[in-house]
């Protein structure tokens, strides 16, 4: 569904993606990680089309975005960036309904939306007129995480998703997401700081590092057989690398083995 062919990115003389070949299968969830300033943000806002790459391409449903097509297929997508991009100036329920509103969907139709997501992410009804200072970063999160469901997306991007929720929610939600993920066959591409998130939503975890790709594949591969000495020395990083194989091994889907 969404493909990265030979993508090349500056940004002011600076090389941020240095030739990434990467397929995003379609109904499956690929997790970017790697190292602070790797890239997978970048390729985040390639897809979504803020950015054009200098060289390479990427395609959409077998199309290159391009000028021509790119508004009806973000017309498809949810983007979620990093510290959510909240507008301000709009209150909760504004932001998450704004497209919904311009495509001229009926109030109700945009209210029974607005609180089926709310429940999901457990935004509770006091907050749904408040503007993102009066909330909490945890609680703007959860917003934003709206905004980008609210048309129902085919291709949903998430950056960070669940970064400021306490450990709790950040759980729950965990569970839920990729509940939904998988039930409504949603075509995903996430990045996460969290390798135990990664192995958790992952049928393909991607590890990124200085604008390439150093392997992709699942969670089982990546920790049992790393490609490199730096995927081996990233695993081994994080507090617990055993337990996040035992958790790779429970979460494996066939068309993994
Ligand atoms: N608008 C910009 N102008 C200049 N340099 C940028 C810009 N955006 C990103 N960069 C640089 O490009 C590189 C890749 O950035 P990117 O945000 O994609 O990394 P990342 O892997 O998402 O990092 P993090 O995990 O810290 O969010 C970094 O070196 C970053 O400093």
């Amino acid at each position: 569904m969404l493909r990265y062919l030979g993508v090349r990115k500056q940004y002011s003389g600076q090389i941020a993606l240095d030739g990434v070949d990467l397929d995003c299968p379609e109904g499956r969830t690929s997790v970017l990680i790697g190292p602070s300033g790797c890239g997978k943000s970048t390729l985040l806002r390639l897809a979504a089309g803020l950015i054009r790459p200098d060289r390479g391409g990427v395609w959409f449903e077998g199309a290159p975005l391009a000028a021509n097509n790119l508004r009806a297929a973000r017309l498809r997508m949810g983007y979620m960036i990093q510290e959510g991009g909240l507008f301000p100036h709009l209150s909760v329920r504004g932001n998450v309904e704004l497209m919904a509103r311009e495509l001229g969907w009926p109030a109700e139709r945009r209210r029974a939306r607005f609180s089926e997501l709310a429940e999901l992410v457990r935004l509770p009804a006091r907050l749904w007129e408040r503007y993102p200072l009066e909330l909490s970063g945890g609680q703007r999160q959860r917003a934003a995480l709206m905004r980008a469901l609210m048309l129902d997306p085919d291709l949903i991007l998430l950056d960070e998703p669940l970064g400021a929720l306490d450990p709790i929610i950040r759980v729950e939600l965990q569970r839920e997401l990729a509940a939904i993920f998988a039930r409504l066959h949603k075509t995903v591409l996430m990045v996460t700081h969290d390798l135990a998130e990664a192995v958790f939503f992952g049928d393909r975890l991607v590890l990124m590092r200085a604008g390439c790709v150093v392997q992709q594949g699942s969670a089982q591969a990546l920790l049992q057989s790393p490609a490199e000495a730096f995927v081996a020395d990233f695993v081994n990083a994080q507090r617990a690398p055993q337990r996040l194989l035992a958790e790779a091994a429970e979460h494996m889907r066939p068309a993994d083995v």
